[in-house]
């Protein structure tokens, strides 16, 4: 019956090109929910900073513990989905509750609400904190819980004939992802940068949060209007739970019969057959066969998912000129989607028919092996550009030494002598750094300083004037204000952006400004001359001094591990999620996605336990410590996918079916049997409706 009714709706479904109408919905629902969540996402460590004023530590922690929530949550969809209320029901009910999370993340993020004394700060932190909490925890209840619902919706929208078509739509699917995710995370930060506000102006972290809230919107709306279209497999009852009292039994079975008396069955899930139905345990055993498969694929994930941590902040320590364009560290990630819209095409159209051509049998589990390698191959490019970066990073002093910058404010030259050293000749307005080990005492030479331990962060540049005028100066750009900066004394850092700064020296009245370019990642301490005289040019009487070089390793470096990583994503990932589809039992898709999805969110856990527990002084080693693993995980799983025999699920249920029918018809023949038997039926949901199946199928 369900087979027949597949039949016949897409059989009245409309057609366009070999693919079914339904797929359009469906594809621009995933482009904008997508769109929605990596808009929102994109921000959110930025909102958590300061907006919520959390320090990074917070900030990250909890971002990667939401990113972590949202794999995780697949599982809770794909049960109510497959057992409960099914994939439409279920993608309907919970984008409502994923629109609503984002809509209150765009309304936690209205500064206005509790600012009564209109300063532009929120009075309550306490309401938005709750409230963007409230928010996140529903958007991951959202996106994850429809996450495995819409990949496998897709999937039974095609008929049993239809496989080459399926697989191009996870291809056209990964491509929505990936175009979706490009726009957003291009768009929302522009409009984060905005300032808006109803009594003051401050960054519009609402926009940013408000628009993916409205695209997720428009993505439910698109997929309602496809609702006439769509074929519905309707759930087949607790299924989750019958899987698991069926494995429970076969367990408590065997461990009962352990005993060497009793003959050993081929499988151990075949001592669930005293009280299971056949059916029930071929499937189970299908679903656990590519679960085991899955055991090694969190560690793709984990060097995966750090282009967004480790290799953004490799980024915050090279230069991002590109000549006419300025690439900010965090905007190097969107290499990743751009590549994604320009390889699956590439691979799809040109390369794996080319190996196919070639005679090559190149299947599923072979390109996810080559997926890892490829992706241990970026980590090995991310090292060779680490150990190019260190030999570029200044020696900033251990914690068992000290520094001492001595500054010749004066315009000759003069000889130095430190106690235990040579005589040293400083020029005229230069710093010489020295370390020294925190045994030898200077005293009387430089008051105490906070001086940089660490390149400054996120490719800003750490900038401090010295006063070396009789008058008290003040400093200041359109990003910072450097204070008044008393006689023969020092600023605090700021951070200036890259590109021109034009500082503003004022004393009293009179003022005069002094403009120069930065590249990124730079320090340097301007030294203000004695003989500066505002109202004139003051460029020729301000000399910069360069504590810390700029970052001289292009960021065009790190394109070979985005293009490795991103050929590999393609290979595993987008493979990977039509082989969960493809590999898992009529009644399961959706809980195969959410398995998955679950070795994302285990990949997630393996990046902080490891970063926490390492501690790889030396940030190549670490990468190459990464790439090794994955080798060793990638070894193990060719070595499962070797034992892997690929089945087709349609046909093994149909056999089934097929057998129990057959049965049927000599049981009716037998007088008596037929009623034990449906006793013993009617205790499997799963089964009448396959037996239903087959009869109508014959
Ligand atoms: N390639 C990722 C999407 C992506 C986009 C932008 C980024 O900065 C990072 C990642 C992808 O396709 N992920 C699968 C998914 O379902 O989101």
């Amino acid at each position: 019956k369900i087979l027949n009714e597949k039949r016949d709706k897409l059989e009245f479904s409309k057609v366009v090109c070999g693919y079914p109408l339904s797929i359009f919905f469906i594809v621009v629902n995933e482009f904008c929910e997508r769109f929605s969540y990596y808009g929102m996402r994109a921000v959110l460590v930025l909102y958590f900073k300061y907006f919520l004023r959390w320090d990074d530590d917070l900030a990250t922690s909890i971002y990667h513990t939401f990113v972590a929530l949202c794999y995780l949550t697949p599982i809770l969809g794909a049960i109510v989905a497959d057992s409960w209320l099914g994939k439409f029901k279920t993608i309907i009910y919970l984008s409502i509750v994923y629109a609503v999370g984002q809509v209150a993340m765009a309304v936690s993020a209205i500064h206005d609400i509790t600012d009564s004394d209109r300063d532009g700060t929120p009075d309550s932190m306490t309401f938005h904190i709750v409230l963007s909490m409230v928010g996140l925890f529903l958007i991951a209840l959202g996106t994850g819980g429809i996450k495995p619902c819409v990949a496998a919706f897709g999937g039974d929208q095609f008929g049993e004939h239809q496989d080459r078509q399926r697989r191009t739509f996870f291809s056209v699917f990964y491509l929505c992802i990936n175009g979706g995710s490009l726009l957003s995370t291009i768009i929302t930060p522009v409009l984060r940068a905005q300032e808006c506000g109803i009594y003051s102006k401050q960054k519009c972290y609402s926009l940013a949060f408000g628009v993916p809230a409205a695209l997720m919107v428009v993505a439910l709306v698109v997929f309602i209007i496809g609702s006439g279209m769509y074929y519905k497999a309707e759930p087949q009852g607790n299924i989750m739970l019958d899987v698991c009292k069926c494995i429970g039994f076969a367990i408590k079975n065997r461990y009962r019969h352990r005993s060497k008396q009793y003959p050993k069955r081929q499988h151990w899930m075949d001592w669930a057959e005293e009280k299971y139905d056949k059916l029930l345990i071929a499937q189970i055993k299908m679903v656990l066969k590519v679960l085991f498969l899955y055991i090694p694929l969190p560690m793709f994930w984990t060097l995966f998912d750090q282009k967004g941590s480790r290799w953004t902040l490799q980024a915050t320590t090279m230069d991002g000129n590109f000549g006419a364009l300025v690439i900010q560290p965090d905007q190097m990630q969107t290499v990743n989607p751009i590549l994604i819209l320009t390889l699956v095409p590439i691979m799809d159209s040109l390369i794996y028919p080319l190996i196919k051509k070639c005679g090559l049998n190149f299947t599923p589990l072979k390109r996810m092996t080559v997926g890892m390698l490829l992706a241990a191959i970026a980590f090995v490019c991310a090292a060779l550009v680490q150990i190019q970066i260190d030999k570029t990073l200044p020696t900033f002093p251990s914690t068992s030494q000290s520094q001492l910058k001595l500054l010749n404010m004066g315009s000759n030259s003069v000889t130095v002598k430190l106690p235990g050293n040579d005589a040293l000749i400083l020029p005229a307005a230069q710093v010489y750094p020295f370390i020294n080990n925190c045994n030898t005492k200077f005293t009387n030479l430089l008051p105490e300083t906070n001086d940089l331990t660490s390149k400054p962060q996120e490719g800003n540049n750490a900038i401090r004037f010295v006063n070396g005028m009789k008058t008290a100066v003040n400093v200041s750009t359109a990003a910072a204000d450097f204070g008044l900066i008393e006689p023969f004394y020092y600023s605090n850092y700021s951070q200036i952006k890259n590109g021109k700064a034009t500082f503003t020296l004022r004393s009293g009245s009179q003022s005069c400004e002094y403009s120069t370019n930065f590249g990124f990642g730079s320090s340097y301490t301007f030294f203000i001359h004695s003989t500066l005289v505002f109202g004139s040019n003051c460029q020729d009487s301000v000399t910069a001094v360069e504590d810390i070089k700029p970052n001289s390793v292009h960021m065009a470096l790190q394109i070979p591990q985005y293009f490795f990583i991103t050929a590999g994503e393609v290979m595993f990932s987008v493979t990977g999620l039509e082989f969960s589809y493809s590999q898992a039992p009529s009644n399961m898709k959706a809980v195969l996605q959410a398995g998955w999805l679950f070795t994302v969110a285990i990949g997630n856990f393996i990046v902080l336990i490891v970063a926490e527990l390492a501690k790889i002084p030396k940030q190549w080693a670490e990468y190459v410590l990464f790439a090794s693993l994955l080798v060793a995980v990638c070894v193990i799983f060719s070595i499962m996918a070797y034992f892997y025999t690929y089945i087709d699920p349609t046909e093994i249920e149909a056999q089934f079916k097929k057998k129990i029918n057959e049965d049927d018809e000599d049981d009716k023949s037998k007088p008596g049997k037929a009623e034990v038997e449906m006793v013993k039926r009617d205790s499997i949901k799963c089964h009448d409706e396959y037996d239903k199946a087959t009869q109508t199928k014959m």
